[in-house]
C-alpha cells in the first residue's frame, strides 16, 4: 500500500508537506505523480525529473534548471504553474497544480477529433501562452499533445501549457552582437549560417500548425503509414495529408489557418500575432468563453480589493496554500 511505498528517497520537506501517490503521467524526464497537500488534503501533480537520465551531465542541469527557472519566472492562466520547488542530488521535485482533464492527446484520441468550436477555444488558449513566453523571449520549442493539460473532463475548460523542457530564453548572443556591427568584413556564412542555427519563434508556430490539425483531424499531419516517404521527408516538404473523411466538416477558415501554420519557409509561415488574428477567431462567443476560463470574476475581485489597499504598488498577491482559492 502506499504507506510502505519508498517515501524515503523524497526530500524530507517534501515528505513531510505532500503525500505522493500513483503515478499518472511520464515524459522523458521523468514521471509525475498524485500527490496530497497533507494540511489541505488538496490534489497536486509532483513532477519529478531525474537529472541523471539526460545523456550530458551539463545538458542536465543546463535543461532542468532553465526548465525551472522558466517555470518559476511565467505568469500566464495557460502555462502550468509551479506552486513548490525540492531537489536531492539525483532528482527535482516541482510541485504543480494538477490538471484533472490530462494530457490533450488523450482527449483527442478518446473523441476521435474534437468539435471544430472546442479545438478554437483550445487552440487559441495555445496562442495566448505562447504569445506571452514570446513576449517574455521564450521559445517553447517542444509544443506537442502530450504537453497541452486540460484543467477538467469537460470540453469547455481552461488548457495549460506544460513541460518547458526544451524551452530555450533567447539571450543576447555573440552571433547577434556579430550581426550589430559594420558587415563589411563578415564572410557570407555569417549571415546565411545565422539564419539557420538560432531556433526562431516560428518554430512554434509551425508546431501549433500540427496541434491544430490533430485537434481538427484527429489524427497527426505527417505520419509514416502516409505514402512512401519518411516522416522527415513529409515535413520537409510539407506534404500534409487531409483525409476527406475526417476533414470535409472542417470549415475552410479553420483548414486556413492549419494551411498557413504548416508552411516550410519559417519567412513565410504565419506568425503567432497574425494568427491571433485570423478571421476564424474573430469568434465572440469563443472569446468571451476563453477569457471567462482565463480571468474568472471571483480571482478578479481579489485583484480589485488589492488595488483599493492603501499600501503603495501593488502588492503580488502571495502563494497561498489554496485559501484564496474558492
Ligand atoms: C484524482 O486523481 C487524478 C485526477 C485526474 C488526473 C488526470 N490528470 C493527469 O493525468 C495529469 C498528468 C500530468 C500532469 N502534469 C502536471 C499537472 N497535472 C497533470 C495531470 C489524474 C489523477
Amino acid at each position: 500500500d502506499l504507506m510502505s511505498d519508498d517515501q524515503s528517497s523524497l526530500p524530507r520537506e517534501l515528505r513531510e508537506k505532500y503525500l505522493l501517490t500513483r503515478r499518472i503521467g511520464t515524459g522523458v524526464c521523468g514521471e509525475v505523480r498524485l500527490a496530497f497537500q497533507r494540511s489541505t488534503c488538496r490534489k497536486v501533480a509532483v513532477k519529478i525529473i531525474n537529472k541523471k537520465n539526460f545523456q550530458s551531465e551539463g545538458m542536465a542541469t543546463r535543461n532542468a534548471t532553465t526548465e525551472i527557472e522558466i517555470l518559476q519566472r511565467v505568469d500566464h492562466p495557460c502555462l502550468i504553474k509551479t506552486e513548490d520547488f525540492y531537489q536531492t542530488d539525483d532528482s527535482y521535485y516541482i510541485v504543480l497544480e494538477l490538471m484533472e482533464g490530462g494530457e490533450l492527446f488523450h482527449r483527442v484520441k478518446s473523441q476521435q477529433q474534437l468539435q471544430e468550436n472546442v479545438a478554437k477555444l483550445y487552440f487559441y488558449q495555445m496562442l495566448s501562452a505562447v504569445q506571452y513566453l514570446h513576449s517574455n523571449g521564450i521559445i517553447h520549442r517542444d509544443l506537442k499533445p502530450e504537453n497541452i493539460l486540460l484543467s477538467s473532463q469537460e470540453d469547455v475548460c481552461l488548457i495549460k501549457v506544460t513541460d518547458f523542457n526544451q524551452s530555450r530564453i533567447l539571450e543576447e548572443s555573440v552571433l547577434m552582437r556579430t550581426l550589430c556591427g559594420t558587415p563589411s568584413y563578415l564572410a557570407p556564412e555569417v549571415f546565411t549560417q545565422a539564419s539557420t542555427t538560432g531556433y526562431s519563434l516560428a518554430v512554434d508556430a509551425w508546431s501549433l500548425g500540427v496541434l491544430l490539425f490533430v485537434c481538427l483531424g484527429g489524427y497527426p499531419p505527417f505520419h509514416e503509414s502516409f505514402g512512401d516517404k519518411s516522416v522527415t521527408d513529409q515535413i520537409i516538404l510539407g506534404e500534409f495529408t487531409m483525409v476527406p473523411s475526417k476533414w470535409r466538416h472542417v470549415s475552410d477558415q479553420a483548414k486556413d489557418v492549419v494551411r498557413r501554420l504548416l508552411v516550410v519557409d519559417p519567412s513565410k509561415r504565419m506568425s503567432i500575432e497574425a494568427a491571433l488574428q485570423h478571421a476564424w477567431l474573430q469568434d465572440q462567443g469563443m472569446l468571451e468563453t476563453a477569457h471567462r476560463l482565463m480571468y474568472p470574476p471571483g480571482e478578479d475581485a481579489a485583484a480589485v480589493s488589492m488595488q483599493e489597499a492603501p499600501s503603495g504598488g501593488p502588492s503580488k498577491r502571495k502563494r497561498g496554500d489554496g485559501d484564496e482559492e474558492d
